[in-house]
Formats: structure tokens, sequence, C-alpha cells
């Protein structure tokens, strides 16, 4: 009897490297390690994506999830939503944004009726999505949205042992100072305190990233650690989190990276993803913390200028597997 968690991993943009890197993985036979896999998407950008990687594997194509041997071939739930002749490799297009959009809905759909337990999803093209009709942020509000969830949610990227999660995201830059406040600080500290907590650290050792040069230099280059950050520490210690900074941003991550903290709550995107992706573009995930379910992508995204050249390496899809995988076993144990 194979009690591996039955996971979906779905192809993502077309006209990205997803589909070719679940066809590199497939070929692999990797999924089988981890979970019990179902291809979510159009099989004809999955062949096209065989074709590129130069192998097959016998395919067992289903419209309805119950349909599906586990004992049988490959299975593929077939979408029918992505034409490769309208999803031309490199080309950001509705259909493919659409498919996208329809394809987390499903896995949220399939994940409530219990027919799979979490998924993966090949690099999403967000402008793709926007074009689609998404009006939210970005995905992570579309899954909560979903899920009816209004406990803290977001993008948590891992790396090795080193968890970060965001108080901002995909805002302007010029947007980021207003939107910090202790409210959004906080949920991002409670975050990533929950997350690590419920990956097996009893008590996590969390970093705050500051914004402005040298942590604001006491507010004479700036005053948001002083207004916001350092509030929102305070808040998080009263609330029996280990939350320590705000750390100058420059070096917050070298004190992770020695591994002095198991968490770091970064004020803006690009001050987390930078230090992550130097250090192992390769490797990093990103996890869709806070929901209910395993949902995990790669940090990398669709790469459209080298999709469709067979060339897009595998390791950080692998890790999302990986981590998807485990999510999907510690919550079988706690049922
Ligand atoms: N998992 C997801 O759904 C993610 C999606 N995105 C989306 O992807 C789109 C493009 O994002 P960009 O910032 O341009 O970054 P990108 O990660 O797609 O590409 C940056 C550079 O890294 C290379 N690269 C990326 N992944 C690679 C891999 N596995 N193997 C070899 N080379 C690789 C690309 O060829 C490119 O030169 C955006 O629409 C963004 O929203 C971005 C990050 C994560
Ligand atoms: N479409 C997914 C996406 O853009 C995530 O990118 P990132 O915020 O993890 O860099």
């Amino acid at each position: 009897m194979n009690n591996k968690p039955v996971l979906g991993m779905l192809i993502g943009d077309g006209a990205g490297v997803g589909p070719e890197i679940i066809a590199k993985l497939a070929v692999q036979n990797f999924f089988a390690a981890y979970c019990r896999p179902v291809i979510i998407g159009d099989v004809r950008i999955l062949q096209r994506a065989f074709g590129i990687v130069g192998s097959s594997v016998p395919l067992q194509i289903v419209t309805d999830i119950d349909q599906i041997d586990w004992n049988a071939d490959l299975a593929v739930l077939d979408r029918k939503d992505q034409d490769p002749v309208n999803v031309p490799f490199g080309k950001l297009t509705i259909e493919a944004g659409k498919a996208n959009l329809d394809g987390l809905k499903l896995g949220v759909d399939l994940y409530k009726a219990k027919k799979i337990e979490g998924f993966c999803f090949g690099p999403f093209n967000k402008a793709g999505m926007k074009e689609a009709g998404c009006e939210l942020e970005s995905e992570h509000h579309y899954l909560a949205q979903l899920f009816n969830h209004t406990e803290p949610f977001g993008e948590i990227n891992v790396l090795g042992d080193l968890w970060t999660t965001r108080t901002t995201s995909h805002i302007p830059i010029a947007e980021v100072s207003k939107n910090l406040t202790v409210d959004r600080i906080l949920r991002a500290v409670r975050l990533a305190n929950a997350s690590l907590k419920n990956s097996g650290i009893a008590k996590p050792r969390l970093a705050l990233a500051a914004l402005n040069p040298h942590a604001g230099e006491h507010g004479l280059c700036g005053r948001e650690e002083i207004d916001v950050i350092e509030p929102a520490i305070a808040k998080a210690k009263e609330m029996g989190i280990d939350a320590s900074g705000p750390y100058p941003s420059d070096i917050t991550f070298i004190k992770a990276f020695r591994g002095e903290f198991d968490g770091v709550v970064t004020m803006y995107h690009d001050q987390g993803q930078i230090a992550l992706k130097l250090r192992g573009f390769d490797e990093g995930i990103t996890i869709a913390g806070g929901l209910p379910a395993p949902i995990v992508t790669c940090a990398h995204g669709t790469a459209y200028d080298i999709a469709g050249k067979g060339i897009v390496k595998t390791s950080a899809f692998e890790n999302a597997v990986k981590m998807a995988s485990r999510m999907a076993i510690h919550l079988q144990k706690q049922a």
C-alpha cells in the first residue's frame, strides 16, 4: 500500500520553463520517491515539453481525478486550457495567465475535497495573471481568498534551514515605507514564527531587518526603525516570540547564514530575495505560507529567455516537491 501523499503538480505558465521542469523530473521518475503525483495542466503543453526534453514516459490521461489508478502510469489531469499554438515559448499570454488562475482554483478545490494533499506549481507569470483579470496583488492573495483565510499569510522563502517572510511584497518600492505598520510587521513575524514552529523548531529565533541604512542611525537617516519596527519587535516579545533587531539589512543575512537565526523578517521583496538568490538561486523555494494546504513553488520564475531550450535546472522545483511532501506527511500525522 502506497501511503505517500497525493500531490498535484501544476505545470505553470506554458510559455515558461515549468512544463519542461516537470517533464524532466517525470522522465527521471523523481516524483514517485516523494509522493503520488498528478500532473495538472494541458497535456499538449506537457507533450511539447517531453519533445524538448527528448524523452517521455507513458501517461494516464484523465479528465476527472477520480479516474486515476495510482498503480498505473503517471497521471495527468488534462485541463485543455493552454493550446501550444496560442502559447509560444517566451511570450506573455492571457491564455496562460487564465489557465494559471484556474489551476490554482482547481488545486484548492481538490484539496478541500480531500482529493489531493497539497500541490506544487511551475512558475506563473504575474503579469499574465493580471492581464487575465486577477486584480489582487499576487497569487498568494488569490489563494488566501480561495481559502477565506484572514490570518497572516504570504510568501515564505526557504533556502537550506533559513526561512524568510516579507512585510511587504509585490508593491512598488516607492510605496514600501507607508505600508510598514506595526500590525503588518507583526503579521510577518507571526507568520515566520508559526511556520517555523510547524516545521519542528520549538522557539524560532527571528531577526527583523531594518529598512534604512545603518538601521536608521538613531533617526538620522530614517525613522521607520524607531516608529514601527522596534515597537513591532517589542510586541512580538510580549507575545513570547524570540524576535530581535532591527539589524542593518546589509548585515542581517550575514548573521543569518552564520546560523544565528532560524528566520528573517524582511521589509520588502528584494531585501530577502537578493540575499537568498545570491546564496542559492538554484535551490530556493517559496511556500504559500500560513494557508491550510501545503502549496510550494520554486523561487525562480518563468525564465522566458530559456524556455523551450531544454537547459532549465530542476533543483529548485525538486526542493519544492520535497517540502510539499514533508508538509503533507506532517499533516497526515496530525490528522
Ligand atoms: N514560482 C513562481 O511562480 C515565480 C514566478 N515568477 C514570475 O516569473 C516571471 C519572470 O521573473 P524574473 O524576475 O524575470 O526571474 P526568472 O527567475 O524567471 O529569471 C531570471 C534569470 O534566471 C534564469 N533562470 C531562472 N530559473 C532558471 C532555472 N531553473 N534554470 C536556469 N536558469 C534559470 C532565467 O533564464 C533568467 O535569466 C515574473 O512574471 C515573475 O512574477 C518569479 C518568481 C517565482
Ligand atoms: N508569480 C509568482 C511570483 O512572482 C513570486 O515571485 P517572488 O515574489 O517569490 O519573487
